[in-house]
């Protein structure tokens, strides 16, 4: 997989080098680059912003370095890369979107400032391209970096070969569309907090149903929307 983030805080993506992502990115399953949005400026103080046309507060980014930028990524035609804007106005995240996201070759991500970037850049590579804007949730961040960065995360662990042991990923909150079990280690009993009889009893059956029914006591409790309910 092959990602291209566009950014006036490149640096703020130099964290992806550590961890997990950073083993994917030396062993090639992963190709991150950011570009520095302000190298597609040409004038002497690299403006990427412009005062809004119908009035308002703030700034919008404007779509010339945009369109330089990303035809830098791109080319100048059609492209099967997909676009991912993160937007306040975008789909809302999700483990599926995560999937979809881990399932593609190249991933453009365009990460927006001020008051956000020229609508005619989404709508000039929608005639391009795929075009997705997504939300990391329903708050107010002060630029899509930090979503950009919980997206990779999210999409780059389920990239076949970046978890050494693809069994970690199936009982997990959200792949099966419930929240997942309580999960303790040693030692059996902590501060007088035992661990659950249970999981000491060898009775794999049982742990098996004690561990789903603990998803669905806790997904009822904290997301019954998960249930339908
Ligand atoms: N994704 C997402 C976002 C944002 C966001 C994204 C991009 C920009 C560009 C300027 N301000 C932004 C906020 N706020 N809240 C979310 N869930």
């Amino acid at each position: 997989m092959r990602v291209d983030i566009v950014t006036i805080f490149p640096e703020f993506f130099s964290v992806l080098d550590l961890s997990l992502l950073g083993k994917a990115r030396q062993s090639g399953l992963i190709e991150v680059t950011a570009h520095d949005l302000r190298d597609a400026t040409h004038d002497r103080h690299r403006t990427v912003d412009d005062t809004p046309y119908g009035g308002g507060a703030g700034m919008v980014m404007k779509p010339e370095p945009w369109g330089e930028a990303i035809d830098g990524i791109v080319g100048d035609g059609a492209s099967d890369a997909l676009l991912v804007v993160p937007s306040p106005a975008g789909e809302p995240f999700t483990q599926q979107i995560a999937r979809e996201l881990a399932a593609e070759q190249h991933l453009v991500f365009a990460c927006g400032r001020y008051e956000g970037i020229d609508q005619r850049v989404v709508d000039h590579y929608a005639t391009r391209m795929r075009v997705r804007l997504i939300s990391l949730g329903d708050y107010v961040l002060n630029g899509g970096e930090v979503a950009v960065m919980a997206m990779i995360e999210a999409a780059g662990r389920l990239v076949p070969g970046v978890v050494g042991n693809p069994e970690s990923l199936v009982e997990e909150s959200h792949e099966d569309g419930l929240l997942e079990y309580p999960s303790y280690t040693k030692p059996a009993s902590w501060r007088g907090l035992d661990v659950p009889p249970v999981l000491l009893s060898g009775n794999h059956g049982a742990i098996a149903a004690w561990r789903h029914e603990q998803q669905i006591e806790r997904t009822r409790r904290v997301r019954p929307e998960l249930l339908g309910e």
